[in-house]
């Protein structure tokens, strides 16, 4: 028999009761917002999904109702089991949440002090929450900020920080809300790889929402896209690609001004003086492209840059106008 989803969502639907003011006038209206609608996917354990969409899609409402916070007006919802809304304590013992742009530490106490009133409140026995923090704490590299207070903390340390919380009780699901966002590249990276170990060593079910397109190539093997409160593709990142056309640019420093550039599989898009730009597939590997482009140009820098999430579902719709 095979086991039953972590996450298990079945035409869930959330609407918001607002008032709006006419134009104009003094006069408010009565109006129902559809956060979430028509909305079904599952999460088996140990995925690691990133669950994407353009700005007020629905994805902080969908989560919110994974976690309980927020109750459905419709449809199923059940997580580890449980139905978030009614079961709120039980089930937050079995999920971690850490949300990129706020904080669930203490600000003016040290680290160290925010870990241990977790401990009391969540009642982890003393030694598995010594064993998890001294491994979170090693892997994340927060030694030395233990006796900071938490106001003190650079951005990236405070994530971090916010993390080993998120984790100190052993959760099966952790909820990322921009995990990365305003880090710097290095610390971006240590902590997609922190996020990978964790997966692999403890089969930590990950969900993720992130504007950053790399962090969903580091980590997601499937994403969920919403857009207008539904889900508008459910597959892995590559098949998203494919399906929108999306491409990544080229850009390409040569030591001399040249005539644009052609090599298979890449396109020039733009030249200013010795600099070109090559878009190519997104899905497709840049190595052959500048292994191309070496063998034939003296060359003084190179990059790729990323096609952005906004970018990836703008093209997944214009795709699908074309079908
Ligand atoms: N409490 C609320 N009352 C009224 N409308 C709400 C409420 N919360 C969300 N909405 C509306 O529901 C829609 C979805 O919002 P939601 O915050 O879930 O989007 P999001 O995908 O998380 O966006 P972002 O990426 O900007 O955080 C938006 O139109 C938003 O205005």
């Amino acid at each position: 028999m095979t086991a039953p989803p972590l996450i298990d969502v079945v035409d869930l639907e959330r609407t918001f009761d607002v008032r709006r003011r006419v134009d104009g006038s003094r006069r408010r209206v009565r109006e129902s917002v559809r956060a979430v609608h028509d909305l079904t996917f599952s999460v088996g354990a140990g995925e690691m999904i990133g669950y994407i969409g353009p700005n007020g899609a629905g994805k902080s409402t969908t989560i919110k109702m994974l976690t309980g916070i927020l109750e459905p007006t419709g449809g199923h919802l059940r997580v580890a089991g449980l139905e978030p809304q009614r079961n709120r304590v039980e089930l937050a013992r079995r999920i971690g949440v850490v949300f990129g742009q706020r904080t669930t530490l203490w600000w003016d106490l040290p680290l160290q002090d925010s870990f241990d009133l977790l401990q009391k409140m969540y009642r982890i026995p003393t030694d598995r929450y010594r064993a998890n923090l001294d491994r979170f704490v090693e892997l994340l590299d927060l030694g030395d900020q233990l006796d900071t207070p938490v106001r003190q903390l650079s951005l990236g340390q405070r994530m971090r920080g916010d993390i080993t919380a998120a984790l100190l009780h052993d959760p099966e699901i952790l909820y990322l809300d921009e995990p990365t966002i305003g880090l710097d590249v290095v610390s971006k990276g240590r902590l997609r790889e922190f996020l990978r170990a964790l997966n692999a060593e403890r089969g930590t079910t990950l969900v993720l929402t992130t504007h950053d397109l790399q962090d969903i190539e580091a980590l997601c093997d499937r994403v969920i896209v919403i857009d207008h409160g539904t889900a508008v593709f459910d597959g892995p990142l590559a098949g998203l690609h494919a399906q929108g056309g999306s491409t990544r640019t080229l850009v390409v420093d040569l030591v001399d001004e040249a005539d644009p550039i052609s090599v298979p599989g890449a396109t020039v898009r733009r030249v200013e003086g010795p600099r070109q730009w090559l878009s190519f597939p997104a899905d497709a590997s840049a190595a052959p492209i500048v292994g191309a482009i070496a063998a034939a140009y003296d060359l003084a820098d190179l990059s790729i840059q990323e096609p952005d999430i906004e970018d990836v579902i703008r093209q997944l719709y214009q795709s699908g106008d074309r079908a």
